[in-house]
Parts: C-alpha cells; structure tokens; sequence
C-alpha cells in the first residue's frame, strides 16, 4: 500500500492510454521486491478525478484507488507535501499547517485502509508505504484485527524538537503505533520516532520495541521500531549497464559532450532537499575562479519533473532554471556549454548509460532518507572507475562511507571536493570504487527485504499466539514480542561464537553497556547486560573483559565491580583481574612533572567555562564539554584542549564530546592484545561505541566479532543502535552459550 502504484496511466497524443514507470525512489526500491512477492499493490493511477480498474502487470496485482482533484490539491500537494514533506527534511523550506488539508488527509488515508481491509486475506501481511499514509495502520488495525501490519518510512523522522510544530502530532504517533513494526532508514529516525512515542502516545520504549500499555479495548502489545536501510537492485542495474547497447550509448554520450572533458553527473527529482542549487553554485565558482573551465569540464544535471504544482518547487525550478542559464551564458563557448541541464525523466538505460559515462557523481542532498542515486551509480560501475561525491545528510553516507563525503551548506569544500573528485588518481578511484561496491552488495535491496520480512514475520507469529490466546477465553500467556530485534545475520553470527571451545566476551561500558548520561556517575549498566555478562561469566571458558577509558575508580563509583571480570581501565593504563597482569605500577617523576604542568594548565584556561569538567585520572586528566550548552562553543573547547595539550610525552584521544591526555601511550586494542596474550587463544566478540574502541575493532582478526553500537564510522563488522541492542545481543549470546533465557518479559492478557 503505497500513495502511488509503480506505475502511472499516461494518455498519449492519439488519446490512447498506456503505463508509464512512476516517478520516484520508493517504486525503484520495492517494485522489484513486489514483483518477487507477487502481492497485491494499492495505490493511486497518477491522475485526478479517474476511475481505474484492477489490473496486473506480471505477478503484481494493481487496484488503483481513486483521488479527486481537490483531495489531489489537499491531501497530495498541500498536507503531503506542502507539510509533512518540509517538516520531515527539517524545515528546509516552511511547512505550511492547514485544517482543511488535516481533513483531506484523513479521508484518504481512511480509502486506502477501507480498500485494503476489504481486500485483504484473512491474517494477511500489510506493508503500507511512506509518509502520506502515517494514519493508516491504525485504521487498518480497528478494521481488520487478525491482520500483520507492517509500515516503512522512506524519508527521514525528524528530531522532537521540529515533529512538535505539527499541530497533528498525536494523531500521527498513534496512527503509525498502529503496524507491529516501523521502519525506518537510519538509526536516528528510529531514535526520533522512540522519543515522540514517548512523549505524544506515552509509549515509552525499551531499545527498539515500543511497548503499548492495555487500553480497555486493547491487550497490551509491542511494535518494533527500528532502523532498515533501503537499498537497491544492485545485481539488477550491473546487469543492465553491462548490456552492449547500454554501453554503447554510454560512449555516444561522451562523444557527444566531448572525449577529453570530465564529466560530472547530478540526478535527482527536481526537489529543493536534494542541493541541487548548492550544487550548481559550487560549480560555478569554480568556473569564476578559473579552476575548470567549459573546455575541460560539463556538469549534466538531469532533475525529473515533481510535485509541480507546489509552490516551493515552482519556485526552486525558476530558480535553477535562471541560474543554468547563468552559468552557460557567462562560461559557455559556441560548441561547448559547461552546463547540460535537462528537465525529463529518462528510462532505465539511459539512466545506466549516463552513470557509465560519468568521471564525477554529484549527489548534494541538505537531507535525504537514503538516495537511491549514490547506489545506482556505484552498482552501474563495474569498471571500478568513477567517483562520487556524497552528502553526509543522505540515509546512503551512512554506509557509503568511501565516497568523498561532504556538507552541502559548505560551498567551500563542496568545491574542493569536486577538484578533488575530478583529480582523482586511478588508483584511488579504484579502491573506493571497490570499498563501495561492497557496501551496496553487502546491502542490496533483498537483503533489506529479508531482514525487514523476518521481523515482521516475527510480529506475525506473536500475532497468532495472541489470537490463540483470546480464542481460549481464558488468560493466555503470551510474549510479547517487546525484544530487541536480532537480525538473523548477526544471529548466525553470535551462534558461531557460542560454540566455539573457549570465548572471550569484552565490551566497553559508556555508550555501550550503559547509556550515557550528563554526570559520568550518574551512569549504569543496563540490568539485561549485566545479567547476561554474569551468566557468560559463570560458565565454563568464558572470559568477559570490560575495556574502558574510565579508571578504575571511575568505573567503581557506577556500582560496576565484579571480581572475575577482568577490567582494562584508562584506556589500557589500568589493569585488574588478571593476575599476571603486569603491574602497571605509579607514575615516574617525569610523568607526573608533565601531567602536574597540563593539568594547571587546563586548570587556568577552563576554570570560568560553564559546563567544560576537567576529571584528573592516575595516569592522565580528560577534558568533557558534554554538558557545554553551545555545540559551537563546545568544539572551540575541544579544539583549544588539543592545542593545550599538543605537548611531548603526551597522547590525546578522541571520544564523544572528550578529549583526554595521557602519559602513558596505550590504547584499548592494544590493551586487549596483550590480555589475550596471557589468556587461552579464543574468539572475542567485543562492543563499543567510541572513536576509541575503533582501536580495537582493527585488532579484531576474522574469527572475532566486532558490534558497534550507535550511529558513526566504524570498522566494527555489525552495528547495532543503542545500549539495550547491545545488552540483547549479550542476552542472545548467553543463551545459545548456557541455554539460559535472560530478560524475556512476559505479559498477562486476558
Ligand atoms: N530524470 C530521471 N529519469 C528517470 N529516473 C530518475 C530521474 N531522476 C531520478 N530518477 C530516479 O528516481 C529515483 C530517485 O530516488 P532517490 O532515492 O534518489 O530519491 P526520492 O526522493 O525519489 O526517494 C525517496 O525514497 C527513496 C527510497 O526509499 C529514498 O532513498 C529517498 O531518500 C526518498 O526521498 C532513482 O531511482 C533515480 O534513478
Ligand atoms: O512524485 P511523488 O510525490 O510520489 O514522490 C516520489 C518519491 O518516491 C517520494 O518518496
């Protein structure tokens, strides 16, 4: 169930009617995943005031639901799109609040669940699309109880602080509440989902599952929330661009625009989200500042037609329109404009031929759930040739982390970062090229839709045991499914782990085992997580390490003390547990002259700063700005520590909103190599959050298993989003280890 079909009803100039591919990245994701499927597709045809028959394309079925030209004004162009739409891509342009659109929004979103409750299957699945269909799974839960609804947003859930505007906040809550599981593309708009659930529904969450309490109608249910990044066919667009006409066409595109110019490639739908005028201004200061010039270069700017009817993309189409004139007017030569600009959608080959073709992607969103366009075009280059530049505000950098990785709103080094794209030596195109390719496969839209369906799958099983349960008529036991969901991957994963003879499990604590909080004393561990690291403990030939930049001291005062763990403490400069463990023994005279000199130091230039703790350590002293209120002033903070204390004999390391110097020159990896050391030779799965437990992901050989927990750059080989996914992944390693259960709540229903 999706606001539009995957294909649209065109009339044609001799008035008959045909299908046309329907603009859009939802449809280039699950149409294929739909046709694999062979389901049912609801949605509307793509014009006002029609009265479509089913129909069916392949193994799709199609039931076209019908929309008026008001309700297309209203419901589509005014609380789609003209709300809902700005206020979720952070209010890049105004949302504007409109009763009348509210209630058109209402309505349809009731056709839709009418039209799906009637159609459905007994105990069918569900899977409703997007933003224009948040009330949805609430009205289809009232109208169809037996079914399985499953919801995915493919746009970003934005931060508390900006979802509180609409003036409609807890209707939407409660109308998403309505699927068992949410999706969404990044961890952060999972986390921004929990928050408003809690705040506007009173539905709190514990890690990724959102636990409704019993209404007097309602049993007591859980609804996952969490993040599955969408993605695309990769093999299918590969195998696309490999075909000999496609790659025909790809040269006849570069004979066209010129053999020895680079070309560079912007493709978007025309819309304001996507950077396309920052874009268009890097490049033409670069032609001002003579760094390119139209003999060498030509940027092709392909923007589909969208929403074209709103105001705000009326607005955004003169304006780009205005300035490509600009640029070919004042940089152009009779035969060479550095500007190709074209306002068509073009079919999938011509969309593989212009990837092909291109030396530079460009892809400059200020925000975007995922941008399909950066996959597409690594997919298309098998030639390991080509390079792209990515903004950070795309859902794709989280993973395409080998792109030349930008901030759109920094013109500057949206500059540079084309020089630099355009420069490119071979060799380092090929090696980002081929780091790309990995991520995109590792994640292509099947998996994405294998991880998302078990969940959902999951949900349907504790779905039945309830109806089983209600069937009985009497008190029924059942689970709710307020897990943590483990992906069946990382379960594969955990399951080797827990077989292997002997098995070391080491994590570190802030951010990891523990959520982090204003006072570092303040910190816990979570109660799941502990239990499951005593479980792991107690049984034979396990060995759990905690490696944490806290001192021994520091750990303590959390009411963290477990006397068969072993502690690796300040970053390696501590140690307890292991009893070979050399003595890590008091600071020399020298050492403690420098850390005496760094620590007056800090003392004197942060003594007046609101907020900035300075924490004294045996072997060092850390600066925390966490609780500075300005991120502006907080990294100036940072910024002066590490000049302060860019001194000799001292080591700086970098954490969240920290920076902490040490005399002794120690990192966790190298902290838990030399434990492993003087330990019988075992796998490690270790967890960890911080810049600086990526010191031991890269010690991790192929055996072990790293998780990162949280958003961020990482070697670790698994992600997981928060201290309650890491504390569920212990709990799952604990049982398939000991065949104990921990923290798998009950609930009674009656
Ligand atoms: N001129 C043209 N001719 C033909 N095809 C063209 C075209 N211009 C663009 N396209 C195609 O349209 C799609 C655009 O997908 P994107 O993910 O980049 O953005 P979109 O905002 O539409 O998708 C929304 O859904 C997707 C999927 O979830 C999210 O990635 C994204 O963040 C969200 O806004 C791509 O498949 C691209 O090839
Ligand atoms: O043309 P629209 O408004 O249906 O937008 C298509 C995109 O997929 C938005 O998700």
């Amino acid at each position: 169930m999706s606001n539009r079909l995957p294909v649209d009803r065109v009339v044609q100039a001799d008035g008959t009617t045909d299908w046309a591919p329907s603009p859009g990245g939802l449809v280039t994701a699950v149409e294929p995943i739909v046709r694999e499927l062979g389901c049912l597709w609801v949605g509307w045809a793509g014009n006002a005031d029609e009265e479509v028959e089913p129909f069916e394309i392949g193994s799709m079925r199609l039931a076209p639901i019908p929309l008026s030209s008001e309700e297309l004004e209203t419901y589509y162009e005014g609380f789609s799109n003209g709300t809902l739409w700005p206020l979720y891509h952070d209010v890049i342009s105004p949302p504007v609040y409109h009763r009348t659109w509210w209630d058109s929004y209402q309505r349809v979103n009731r056709r839709f669940a009418e039209r799906v409750a009637h159609e459905a299957a007994q105990n069918a699945v569900v899977w409703v699309h997007d933003y224009q269909l948040q009330l949805a799974p609430e009205m289809l839960r009232e109208l169809r109880p037996d079914l399985t609804i499953a919801f995915f947003l493919h746009i970003p859930f934005p931060p508390r602080s900006l979802f509180a505007q609409l003036p409609w906040r807890r209707q939407i809550v409660r109308g998403l509440l309505g699927a068992d599981v949410i999706g969404f593309q990044r961890v952060q708009d999972a986390v921004n989902f929990r928050h408003v659930s809690e705040r506007y529904a009173g539905a709190p969450a514990r890690g990724n599952t959102i636990v409704l309490p019993e209404a007097p109608d309602q049993p007591s249910r859980s609804v996952l929330a969490q993040e599955f990044p969408i993605s695309i066919d990769a093999g299918g667009f590969e195998e696309l661009a490999s075909r000999p006409e496609v790659q025909q066409r790809a040269r006849e595109i570069r004979e066209e625009l010129g053999q020895d110019r680079t070309i560079l490639l912007g493709v978007d739908r025309l819309d304001y989200t996507k950077g396309i005028r920052h874009r268009l201004k890097a490049f033409e200061e670069l032609l001002e500042d003579g760094e390119i010039s139209a003999h060498d270069t030509v940027l092709v700017q392909v923007a589909s037609p969208s929403r074209e009817q709103v105001e705000a993309y009326q607005q955004l189409r003169e304006e780009v329109e205005v300035t490509a004139g600009h640029i070919n007017g004042a940089h152009g030569s009779i035969g060479h404009a550095p500007l190709v600009y074209l306002h068509q959608s073009y079919s999938r080959e011509e969309m593989a031929a212009l990837y092909l073709a291109a030396d530079v992607m460009v892809v400059t969103p200020l925000r975007d759930g995922m941008n399909l366009v950066a996959k597409e075009y690594v997919a298309c280059r098998a030639d390991e040739g080509g390079a792209l530049i990515l903004s950070e505000f795309t859902g794709a950098a989280d993973e395409l982390r080998a792109a030349l990785l930008i901030n759109p709103h920094d013109i500057e080094a949206l500059k540079a970062a084309m020089l630099r794209a355009i420069h490119l030596p071979r060799e380092e195109q090929r090696r980002r090229m081929r780091s790309l390719r990995k991520a995109v496969y590792d994640n292509d839209v099947a998996h994405w839709a294998t991880q998302y369906l078990e969940a959902v799958s999951a949900a349907a099983d504790a779905h039945a045991k309830q109806a089983e349960g209600a069937r009985g008529g009497e008190t029924a036991e059942i689970p709710v499914p307020a897990e943590v969901f483990v992906s069946s991957a990382l379960r594969a994963r955990l399951r080797r782990l827990a077989t292997a003879p002997t098995l070391i499990v080491a994590s570190d604590f802030d951010g990891t085992l523990a959520p982090i909080v204003g006072r570092p004393q303040d910190a816990r561990i979570v109660p799941r997580a502990r239990h499951a690291l005593e479980v792991l403990q107690e049984s034979p030939d396990v060995q759990v390490i905690l490696l944490t930049g806290r001192s021994v001291e520091g750990l303590r005062v959390t009411g963290l003390e477990s006397d068969s763990w072993i502690l690796s403490a300040s970053h390696g400069a501590e140690l307890t547990g292991l009893e070979a463990a050399a003595d890590s023994g008091s600071l020399t005279p020298e050492e403690d002259e420098r850390l005496g000199k760094l620590s007056r130091r800090f003392d004197r230039v942060f003594r007046d700063e609101l907020g900035v703790r300075l924490e004294r350590k045996p072997y060092g002293i850390v600066v925390h700005t966490r609780e500075v209120a300005e991120p502006d002033r907080a990294s100036e903070l940072l910024a002066a520590a590490v000049e302060l204390g860019a001194v000799p004999g001292i080591t700086m390391r970098v954490g969240k909103q920290v920076r902490e110097f040490s005399v002794r020159n120690t990192d966790k990896g190298s902290a838990l190599q030399m434990i492993r050391e003087m330990l019988p030779a075992a796998p490690v799965l270790f967890l960890g959050d911080d810049v600086t437990d990526e010191d031991v992901f890269a010690v991790l050989g192929p055996d072990d298993l790293g998780i990162k927990v949280g958003e961020g750059t990482s070697l670790a080989r698994e992600r997981v989003a928060d201290p309650e996914a890491a504390a569920a992944v212990l709990a799952v390693l604990a049982e398939l280890r000991t065949g104990i259960v921990i923290g798998s709540e009950v609930a009674t229903v009656h």
